[in-house]
Protein backbone atom coordinates (compact mmCIF):
# COMPACT_ATOMS: atom_id res chain seq x y z
CA UNK A 1 0.00 0.00 0.00
CA UNK A 2 1.12 3.65 -1.25
CA UNK A 3 1.25 6.28 1.74
CA UNK A 4 2.52 8.71 -1.20
CA UNK A 5 2.11 8.93 -5.23
CA UNK A 6 4.17 11.49 -6.55
CA UNK A 7 3.66 12.17 -10.35
CA UNK A 8 5.16 14.51 -12.99
CA UNK A 9 7.15 16.37 -10.22
CA UNK A 10 9.16 18.85 -10.85
CA UNK A 11 10.70 21.99 -8.97
CA UNK A 12 12.51 24.60 -9.87
CA UNK A 13 14.96 26.94 -8.13
CA UNK A 14 14.47 30.26 -9.84
CA UNK A 15 15.53 29.25 -13.52
CA UNK A 16 17.18 25.50 -12.01
CA UNK A 17 15.12 22.62 -12.75
CA UNK A 18 16.71 20.78 -9.68
CA UNK A 19 13.79 18.01 -10.06
CA UNK A 20 12.55 16.74 -13.24
CA UNK A 21 9.24 15.00 -14.11
CA UNK A 22 10.05 12.57 -11.17
CA UNK A 23 7.00 9.56 -10.53
CA UNK A 24 7.42 7.49 -6.98
CA UNK A 25 5.20 5.43 -5.25
CA UNK A 26 6.13 5.23 -1.56
CA UNK A 27 4.66 2.57 0.52
CA UNK A 28 3.59 2.43 3.77
CA UNK A 29 5.27 1.30 7.12
CA UNK A 30 8.38 0.99 4.73
CA UNK A 31 11.73 2.67 4.72
CA UNK A 32 12.58 4.38 1.37
CA UNK A 33 15.87 5.62 0.90
CA UNK A 34 17.08 8.62 -1.69
CA UNK A 35 20.95 7.91 -2.83
CA UNK A 36 22.95 10.17 -5.50
CA UNK A 37 25.68 12.56 -5.80
CA UNK A 38 25.89 15.59 -4.43
CA UNK A 39 23.55 18.07 -6.15
CA UNK A 40 21.06 15.73 -7.28
CA UNK A 41 18.05 16.74 -6.09
CA UNK A 42 17.50 14.43 -3.27
CA UNK A 43 16.74 16.92 -0.41
CA UNK A 44 14.95 19.16 -2.28
CA UNK A 45 12.91 16.40 -3.56
CA UNK A 46 12.58 14.91 0.54
CA UNK A 47 11.65 18.81 1.44
CA UNK A 48 9.06 18.68 -0.80
CA UNK A 49 7.06 15.80 0.83
CA UNK A 50 6.06 17.96 3.56
CA UNK A 51 6.32 21.60 1.70
CA UNK A 52 9.38 22.72 3.38
CA UNK A 53 10.50 24.28 -0.47
CA UNK A 54 7.99 26.35 0.30
CA UNK A 55 10.53 28.54 3.39
CA UNK A 56 12.22 28.83 -0.40
CA UNK A 57 11.12 31.98 -1.66
CA UNK A 58 12.58 30.84 -5.23
CA UNK A 59 11.36 27.93 -5.00
CA UNK A 60 8.64 26.61 -6.84
CA UNK A 61 7.25 23.05 -7.38
CA UNK A 62 4.62 21.57 -9.72
CA UNK A 63 2.91 18.41 -10.46
CA UNK A 64 1.23 16.07 -7.91
CA UNK A 65 2.06 14.45 -4.63
CA UNK A 66 -0.83 12.07 -3.37
CA UNK A 67 -1.71 12.14 0.12
CA UNK A 68 -4.46 10.41 1.82
CA UNK A 69 -6.45 12.26 -1.67
CA UNK A 70 -5.14 14.89 -1.41
CA UNK A 71 -2.66 16.68 -3.42
CA UNK A 72 -0.01 17.70 -1.16
CA UNK A 73 1.02 20.50 -3.78
CA UNK A 74 -2.62 22.15 -3.55
CA UNK A 75 -3.06 25.90 -2.68
CA UNK A 76 -5.76 24.68 -0.24
CA UNK A 77 -3.43 22.54 1.58
CA UNK A 78 -2.90 23.58 5.21
CA UNK A 79 0.51 23.17 5.70
CA UNK A 80 0.65 23.85 9.47
CA UNK A 81 -1.12 20.59 9.75
CA UNK A 82 0.28 18.48 7.22
CA UNK A 83 4.03 18.94 8.60
CA UNK A 84 2.75 17.05 11.60
CA UNK A 85 1.26 14.58 9.89
CA UNK A 86 4.50 14.11 7.72
CA UNK A 87 7.10 15.21 10.14
CA UNK A 88 11.40 15.95 8.94
CA UNK A 89 14.14 15.24 10.76
CA UNK A 90 17.86 17.78 9.94
CA UNK A 91 21.11 16.85 9.73
CA UNK A 92 22.18 18.71 12.15
CA UNK A 93 20.18 17.97 15.48
CA UNK A 94 18.32 21.15 16.10
CA UNK A 95 16.28 20.88 19.51
CA UNK A 96 14.99 24.29 21.11
CA UNK A 97 17.09 25.97 23.68
CA UNK A 98 14.72 24.57 26.30
CA UNK A 99 14.10 21.63 29.12
CA UNK A 100 13.99 18.05 27.19
CA UNK A 101 10.19 18.00 28.63
CA UNK A 102 9.77 21.44 26.70
CA UNK A 103 10.77 20.18 23.67
CA UNK A 104 8.45 17.57 23.49
CA UNK A 105 5.38 19.45 24.35
CA UNK A 106 6.22 22.89 23.07
CA UNK A 107 3.60 22.20 19.51
CA UNK A 108 1.61 19.98 21.90
CA UNK A 109 0.85 22.84 24.36
CA UNK A 110 0.25 25.19 21.27
CA UNK A 111 -2.28 22.94 20.05
CA UNK A 112 -4.01 23.24 23.48
CA UNK A 113 -3.20 20.33 25.40
CA UNK A 114 -2.98 21.37 28.78
CA UNK A 115 -3.59 18.52 30.97
CA UNK A 116 -0.44 17.58 32.85
CA UNK A 117 -1.10 13.53 33.22
CA UNK A 118 -2.08 13.58 28.78
CA UNK A 119 1.51 15.64 28.22
CA UNK A 120 3.78 13.63 30.76
CA UNK A 121 2.11 10.34 29.06
CA UNK A 122 2.82 11.86 25.55
CA UNK A 123 6.50 12.62 26.42
CA UNK A 124 7.37 9.69 27.53
CA UNK A 125 5.87 8.03 24.95
CA UNK A 126 7.23 9.72 22.24
CA UNK A 127 10.91 9.37 24.23
CA UNK A 128 10.43 5.77 24.72
CA UNK A 129 9.49 5.19 20.72
CA UNK A 130 12.78 7.09 20.18
CA UNK A 131 14.64 5.00 22.73
CA UNK A 132 15.78 7.97 24.51
CA UNK A 133 13.66 7.42 27.73
CA UNK A 134 16.37 5.66 29.73
CA UNK A 135 18.85 8.18 29.23
CA UNK A 136 16.38 10.83 29.78
CA UNK A 137 13.73 10.02 32.50
CA UNK A 138 15.54 11.85 35.36
CA UNK A 139 16.60 14.74 33.98
CA UNK A 140 13.66 15.74 31.74
CA UNK A 141 13.94 19.47 33.20
CA UNK A 142 17.50 19.68 32.17
CA UNK A 143 18.49 22.10 28.88
CA UNK A 144 18.03 19.70 25.39
CA UNK A 145 21.26 21.31 24.67
CA UNK A 146 22.78 19.25 27.45
CA UNK A 147 22.57 15.99 25.52
CA UNK A 148 25.20 14.82 23.95
CA UNK A 149 24.70 15.01 19.60
CA UNK A 150 23.49 11.42 19.32
CA UNK A 151 20.70 11.99 21.90
CA UNK A 152 19.64 15.45 20.63
CA UNK A 153 19.21 13.71 17.60
CA UNK A 154 16.93 11.15 18.71
CA UNK A 155 15.15 14.13 20.76
CA UNK A 156 14.56 15.50 17.50
CA UNK A 157 13.11 12.71 16.36
CA UNK A 158 10.74 12.05 19.61
CA UNK A 159 9.89 15.17 18.83
CA UNK A 160 8.22 14.65 15.80
CA UNK A 161 6.80 11.51 17.13
CA UNK A 162 4.77 13.10 19.42
CA UNK A 163 2.91 14.80 16.73
CA UNK A 164 1.79 10.92 15.52
CA UNK A 165 3.19 11.48 12.39
CA UNK A 166 2.37 9.06 9.74
CA UNK A 167 5.55 9.88 7.52
CA UNK A 168 8.79 10.49 8.47
CA UNK A 169 10.93 12.46 6.39
CA UNK A 170 15.09 12.35 7.66
CA UNK A 171 17.67 14.35 5.85
CA UNK A 172 21.25 12.83 6.54
CA UNK A 173 19.69 12.00 9.90
CA UNK A 174 23.16 10.77 11.45
CA UNK A 175 25.38 11.80 9.07
CA UNK A 176 27.14 14.11 12.06
CA UNK A 177 27.03 11.83 14.49
CA UNK A 178 29.69 9.34 15.64
CA UNK A 179 29.66 5.59 15.02
CA UNK A 180 27.86 4.49 17.80
CA UNK A 181 24.96 6.99 17.76
CA UNK A 182 24.89 6.25 13.96
CA UNK A 183 23.92 3.38 15.07
CA UNK A 184 21.14 3.86 17.45
CA UNK A 185 19.69 6.02 15.05
CA UNK A 186 19.72 3.09 12.11
CA UNK A 187 18.31 0.47 14.73
CA UNK A 188 15.88 2.93 15.87
CA UNK A 189 14.39 3.66 12.00
CA UNK A 190 13.76 -0.42 11.37
CA UNK A 191 12.31 0.12 14.78
CA UNK A 192 9.73 2.95 13.45
CA UNK A 193 8.49 1.78 10.68
CA UNK A 194 6.23 -0.63 12.07
CA UNK A 195 4.46 2.97 12.92
CA UNK A 196 5.11 5.28 10.73
CA UNK A 197 6.32 5.12 6.67
CA UNK A 198 10.41 6.46 6.46
CA UNK A 199 12.08 8.23 3.42
CA UNK A 200 15.44 8.71 4.19
CA UNK A 201 18.43 10.85 2.45
CA UNK A 202 21.94 9.20 2.71
CA UNK A 203 25.07 9.46 1.44
CA UNK A 204 26.11 6.45 3.06
CA UNK A 205 25.15 3.57 0.83
CA UNK A 206 26.02 0.71 3.49
CA UNK A 207 23.53 2.35 5.59
CA UNK A 208 20.85 2.61 2.67
CA UNK A 209 21.30 -1.12 1.93
CA UNK A 210 21.57 -2.07 5.84
CA UNK A 211 17.98 0.12 6.71
CA UNK A 212 15.68 0.78 3.43
CA UNK A 213 13.28 -1.52 1.85
CA UNK A 214 13.37 0.30 -1.31
CA UNK A 215 16.25 2.97 -2.70
CA UNK A 216 15.64 5.58 -5.16
CA UNK A 217 18.99 6.51 -7.02
CA UNK A 218 18.89 10.40 -8.13
CA UNK A 219 20.98 11.54 -10.88
CA UNK A 220 20.85 15.23 -12.16
CA UNK A 221 17.29 15.91 -10.56
CA UNK A 222 15.85 12.64 -12.48
CA UNK A 223 14.83 9.00 -10.91
CA UNK A 224 17.28 6.30 -12.95
CA UNK A 225 16.50 3.77 -10.89
CA UNK A 226 13.48 3.12 -7.73
CA UNK A 227 13.55 -0.59 -6.95
CA UNK A 228 13.59 -3.24 -3.62
CA UNK A 229 17.14 -1.71 -1.95
CA UNK A 230 18.50 -5.20 -2.46
CA UNK A 231 18.20 -5.64 -5.71
CA UNK A 232 19.59 -1.82 -6.65
CA UNK A 233 23.09 -2.82 -4.47
CA UNK A 234 23.39 -6.21 -5.80
CA UNK A 235 22.30 -6.20 -9.63
CA UNK A 236 20.91 -2.83 -10.46
CA UNK A 237 19.08 -2.66 -14.10
CA UNK A 238 20.69 0.74 -14.87
CA UNK A 239 24.12 1.41 -16.16
CA UNK A 240 24.68 4.83 -14.11
CA UNK A 241 23.20 2.67 -10.78
CA UNK A 242 26.24 0.08 -10.51
CA UNK A 243 28.48 2.97 -11.81
CA UNK A 244 27.40 5.21 -8.08
CA UNK A 245 26.90 1.80 -6.21
CA UNK A 246 30.43 0.60 -6.89
CA UNK A 247 31.86 4.29 -6.24
CA UNK A 248 32.84 4.66 -9.86
CA UNK A 249 31.53 8.48 -9.03
CA UNK A 250 30.47 10.41 -6.31
N1 LIG B 1 17.91 26.93 -1.28
C1 LIG B 1 18.28 26.76 -2.54
N2 LIG B 1 18.33 27.82 -3.40
C2 LIG B 1 18.72 27.67 -4.68
N3 LIG B 1 19.10 26.50 -5.23
C3 LIG B 1 19.08 25.41 -4.43
C4 LIG B 1 18.69 25.48 -3.06
N4 LIG B 1 18.79 24.25 -2.53
C5 LIG B 1 19.23 23.44 -3.53
N5 LIG B 1 19.41 24.13 -4.67
C6 LIG B 1 19.88 23.59 -5.96
O1 LIG B 1 19.08 22.48 -6.32
C7 LIG B 1 19.88 21.43 -6.83
C8 LIG B 1 19.65 20.19 -5.98
O2 LIG B 1 20.15 20.41 -4.67
P1 LIG B 1 19.79 19.45 -3.45
O3 LIG B 1 20.32 20.09 -2.22
O4 LIG B 1 18.36 19.08 -3.49
O5 LIG B 1 20.66 18.17 -3.83
P2 LIG B 1 21.11 16.95 -2.93
O6 LIG B 1 21.10 15.77 -3.82
O7 LIG B 1 20.28 16.88 -1.70
O8 LIG B 1 22.60 17.37 -2.55
P3 LIG B 1 23.49 17.02 -1.26
O9 LIG B 1 23.64 15.53 -1.31
O10 LIG B 1 24.77 17.74 -1.50
O11 LIG B 1 22.73 17.50 -0.06
C9 LIG B 1 21.31 21.94 -6.85
O12 LIG B 1 21.57 22.46 -8.13
C10 LIG B 1 21.30 23.04 -5.82
O13 LIG B 1 22.24 24.02 -6.14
Amino acid sequence: MNILEVRDLDIYYGDNRAVKNVRMDIEKNKVTALIGPSGCGKSTFLRSLNRMNDLIPISFAQGDIGYEGLNILSDNINVVALRKEIGMVFQKPNPFPKSIYENIVHALKYDGIKDKVQLQKIVEESLRKAALWDEVKDRLHESALSLSGGQQQRLCIARALAMKPSVLLLDEPASALDPISNAKIEELIVELKKEVSIVIVTHNMAQASRISDKTAFFFEGEIIEYDQTEKIFTNPSEKKTEEYITGRFS
